[in-house]
């Protein structure tokens, strides 16, 4: 059975901060903003543009000052500190630059982190967490310590603990921008592959990087929090289409980012 209703949805949400004058500031202001399942879209813009407000506030770590985002159907905006809890550990992969692993934990058990830390899964997490690393390629590197890694191998185990319970959103923040580029296309061809399919998985990719931006289904550009431009891909990145990469760079050009 298909799921109707949209992956992502937010609807007139607002952000706000007290700038310490008094006076409130607006670090993201969209009127609506619809994701489908299994779709990847890019997020794009310059600094302070809200881009990272956008993912806290999909991901459940920051709540709007005003409006509804619906995530896989659930009512984020309204949720408490432990309903949020609850709802990251089990519908959201988190991806970040700096991978953060944690250094005292071999491979497989930082996959599984988040059922070893909720103590949810009793000891089904290794098995679990070895049948993704052997999908993702990264099987050898199992009982390893994130410090026997190199900085490509340490991101896609990244990606392997973000892929980790099939959720059903993936937040990337910049998850390429410390890669060399033959890394940066295995991890995008990772996040791609988990996109889409069968799990119907879906994905907001902070990036400055058009190449990167060129693996989204739709790229978002945000100015000063709210959408400025939007550029629909149809088909997503084809390793080797030239034409594809030069649209999306032509985009990036056009929208001055
Ligand atoms: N906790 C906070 N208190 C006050 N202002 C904040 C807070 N968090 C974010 N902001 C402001 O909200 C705006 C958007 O910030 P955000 O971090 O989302 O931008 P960004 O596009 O991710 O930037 P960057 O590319 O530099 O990471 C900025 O003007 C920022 O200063």
């Amino acid at each position: 059975m298909t799921n109707n209703f949209p992956a992502i949805s937010l609807k007139s949400v607002r952000r706000h901060y007290d700038d310490g004058a008094g006076n409130e500031k607006a670090a993201l202001d969209i009127a609506e903003l619809e994701i489908q399942p299994g779709k990847l879209v890019a997020i794009i813009g310059p600094s302070g543009s809200g881009k990272s407000t956008l993912l806290q506030l999909v991901g459940g770590i920051d709540s709007p000052t005003a409006g509804c985002i619906d995530v896989a159907g659930l009512r984020v905006s309204g949720m408490d500190e432990k309903q949020k809890t609850i709802f990251r550990r089990e519908n959201v992969g988190f991806i970040f630059q700096a991978f953060h692993l944690v250094p005292s934990m071999t491979v497989v058990e930082n996959t599984a982190l988040s059922s070893i830390v909720s103590g949810q899964r009793g000891f089904r997490w290794r098995a679990d967490a070895l049948v993704l690393l052997e999908q993702l390629g990264l099987f050898e590197y199992a009982d390893r310590f994130p410090d026997q890694l190199s900085g490509g191998q340490r991101q896609r185990v990244a990606v392997a603990r973000a892929l980790f319970g099939a959720p059903s959103v993936v937040l990337a923040d910049e998850p390429t921008g410390s890669l060399d580029s033959r890394n940066r296309d295995i991890v995008l061809r990772l996040i791609r592959d988990a996109i889409g399919g069968d799990r119907r998985t879906s994905g907001l990719m902070v990036t400055h990087d058009p190449y990167a931006a060129s693996y989204a289904d739709r790229i978002i550009a945000l100015r000063d929090g709210t959408i400025i431009d939007q550029l629909d891909l149809n088909a997503p990145h084809q390793e080797g289409d030239a034409h594809h990469n030069e649209r999306v760079r032509e985009w990036f050009a056009a929208t001055s980012l």
